[in-house]
């Protein structure tokens, strides 16, 4: 399957299908905020119907008890892959797993992962906005640590930090980073970028793209030169 998740960063059904349209085969895209606030939660069977894997990424936060009831709604939409911010703490991502568990009621749930420290956070922006003392690495394998504690099945994190996470989580406790950007491009509001070949150098289990692909004059053919690089 591939590695490469193309980010479905729109805004409407119409824009979805158009751009899935120029695929002449299934691929895996990430359905976020934007495009379920403006299609609900509908627009996962229309992208499944046309046969693509996706990693539903609501990065739910809240107490236990509300993102366990949550999970539970959505363990059987027929996604692969759904998140939560480690940010809110152990027995929250406990409660997700117990969630997508008796949501899926015996058949097999989707896969949970946790998004550690933003691509879109620098160090600056963690010590003092944030009031996080440190490096980010240490927040970030300190996030990984607690996830796989509390029974996760990965993490989402910057391409810098994927080696460390393995070293210290396993190697099948899954890396997905976004913040990929070709040599090319402009970081925009990404911090810790990385190109895809960089990413596989550094054993990434799935890349997140979405503007480099999606915003691309030629979305397919910079689709496979990324899965090119991926190999
Ligand atoms: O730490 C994170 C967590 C999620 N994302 C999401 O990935 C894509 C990246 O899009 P680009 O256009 O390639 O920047 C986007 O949907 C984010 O919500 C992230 O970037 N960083």
């Amino acid at each position: 399957m591939s590695r490469t998740i193309v980010a479905l960063d729109f805004s409407s059904k119409e824009e979805v299908v158009n751009f899935l349209n120029k695929f002449d085969k299934p691929i895996y895209v990430k359905i976020g905020m934007e495009l379920t606030y403006a299609c609900g939660l509908d627009i996962i069977q229309t992208v499944k119907a046309m046969g693509h894997h996706i990693f539903l990424d609501l990065k739910l936060h809240d107490i236990p008890n509300t993102v366990k009831g949550g999970m539970k709604n959505l363990a059987n939409l027929g996604v692969d892959i759904v998140n939560v911010h480690c940010a809110g703490g152990i027995a929250m991502m406990k409660a997700a797993v117990e969630g997508l568990e008796i949501g899926a009621n015996g058949n097999k749930r989707p896969l949970c992962i946790g998004v550690t420290q933003l691509t879109s956070t620098s160090k600056e922006m963690m010590n003092e906005e944030l009031g996080i003392p440190g490096e980010v690495m240490d927040s970030v394998i300190k996030y990984a640590k607690n996830a796989k504690a509390a029974g996760l099945d990965g993490v989402v994190c910057s391409v810098h930090e994927a080696k460390a996470i393995h070293e210290a989580c396993g190697d099948d406790f899954l890396t997905v980073t976004p913040g990929i950007r070709l040599a090319s491009d402009s970081k925009d509001d990404q911090k810790r970028v990385a190109t895809p070949d960089y990413a596989n150098e550094q054993g990434c289990d799935y890349i997140v793209v979405g503007r480099s692909i999606t915003k691309s004059e030629d979305p397919v053919k910079t689709y496979d030169l990324i899965e090119d690089m991926m190999k």
